[in-house]
């Protein structure tokens, strides 16, 4: 099985869409796995994912078979990530929030609702449920309603057209980012112009990047390592731990069915197609991992927080080295919330990549300086020869006048 859950939603037809082209569709169905497609020029083009949602399926059922299980996962300390994918107006938004995300009837519904309902009923109807703190980006929320509040009036505040993140934390167990992706089109299909213009560019830039990391873990490399280039977009460094670490990851391509869209939905099929060949290798650590924080002890308090964390990093550097980083941490003015090991990772890795770069800058420096002695060395052996050639001869001159 990919470590990917890779499923496909085709949303129903549009007022548009029915008006340019009737009820005709681009897709049809095979199995609850598989469909043909068909492009502009009526070529077809088969594909089977983990899951296809038709046009008409219910949300819950998106729920359960995408999202349930990684809801479960984030219980028992496994990390969650929930992308949805494809064109503007594909039903990225409906299939994340539903209509509204709060004052939504239950039957509409989206994943987030449900991932924060899911959450709250699991965690009610466990042994002790006092164990377990949510927190929603840091601020802490006690029940579903006040976090799907407090996420409603966060999402208000966004620039349609971005990328929207949503972090639950829960504290001690897992962690559950829920990505609503920005349109993956063309920018010359959208006709942006001017700040839109720039900000499609960017949107472009982070699947870019999205794409290109995708492509590095999925290509094949025998046995060399890769390098997966995550810090080439804030979107591809939020997602590191969902792509490459120990996390349960599913992807919802959301298509329109309609023939006016075929080439962009066929693109967003093949960006889940490529998706579906992360190999589940990456995700061999989980397990061991996932025994070590469900065997950690209970950690009450920030100091005994950040002990675990200096621990963490004194498995990996010597004690003095741990004591640099602390002072250069606070040098650096880089200041982190010492309950969060995901952001003193992200510290730890900054700093790393400064002095790396400080050290790359070094050695650019000496071997500048070493370039410059070389030459001054060998223009003083050239000038020392030349002396050399001088005093000898004069001194032949010399023995030469003598004899004569
Ligand atoms: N499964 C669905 N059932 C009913 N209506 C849907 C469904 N999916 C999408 N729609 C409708 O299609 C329209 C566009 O959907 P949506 O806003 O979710 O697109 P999007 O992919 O998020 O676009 P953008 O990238 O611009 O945010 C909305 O009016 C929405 O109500």
């Amino acid at each position: 099985m990919s470590a990917m859950k890779v499923c496909v939603l085709f949303r129903p037809l549009n007022s548009k869409e029915l008006s340019e082209f009737g009820d005709a569709v681009s897709v049809q169905g095979i199995n609850s796995e598989s469909f043909i497609i068909k492009d502009e020029k009526e070529q077809e083009f088969d594909f089977t994912f983990d899951r296809v949602f038709y046009q008409g399926s219910e949300q819950a059922d998106i729920y359960e078979f995408l999202a349930l299980p990684i809801v479960q996962g984030a219980l028992e300390a496994i990390n969650g990530t929930i992308i949805t994918y494809g064109q503007t107006g594909a039903g990225k938004t409906y299939s994340m929030e539903g209509p509204s995300i709060v004052d939504c009837e239950s039957k509409k519904k989206g994943l987030l609702q449900r991932v924060v309902d899911g959450l709250f009923e699991a965690i009610m109807n466990s042994e002790k449920p006092s164990k377990y703190t949510i927190k929603l980006s840091m601020v802490a929320v006690s029940n579903s309603a006040e976090a799907l509040q407090s996420l409603s009036s966060g999402i208000a505040n966004r620039a349609v057209g971005e990328t929207r993140i949503l972090r639950l934390f829960l504290t001690k167990f897992g962690k559950l980012i829920l990505v609503d992706l920005a349109g993956s089109e063309k920018v010359e299909k959208t006709g942006a112009e001017g700040k839109i213009l720039e900000e499609a560019k960017t949107i472009n830039q982070s699947l870019t990047a999205l794409g290109k990391v995708i492509n590095a873990m999925t290509s094949s490399t025998q046995g060399k390592p890769t390098h997966i280039p995550y810090r080439d977009s804030k979107l591809t460094r939020i997602l590191q731990d969902a792509l490459g670490g120990c996390s349960q990851t599913a992807l919802l391509c959301c298509c329109s069915p309609s023939p006016s869209n075929s080439s962009e939905s066929l693109s967003t099929l093949r960006f889940g197609a490529r998706a579906k060949h992360i190999k589940a290798s990456v995700h061999v650590s989980c397990k061991e991992d996932i025994d070590n924080i469900k065997d950690a002890t209970v950690y009450p308090n920030v100091d005994e927080s950040r002990e675990r964390i200096l621990a963490k990093l004194r498995e990996r550097m010597t004690a003095e080295d741990v004591q640099l980083l602390e002072k250069l941490l606070v040098l650096e003015g880089i200041f982190f919330d010492p309950n969060s090991v995901d952001e003193i990772e992200e510290a730890y890795e900054d700093v790393t990549s400064r002095t790396i770069s400080s050290l790359h800058k070094a050695v650019e420096e000496l071997n500048t300086g070493v370039e410059k002695m070389r030459r001054e060395n060998a223009a003083l052996k050239t000038s020392l020869k030349a002396s050399e050639e001088f005093y000898q001869h004069q001194l032949e001159r010399r023995s030469l006048c003598l004899i004569l």
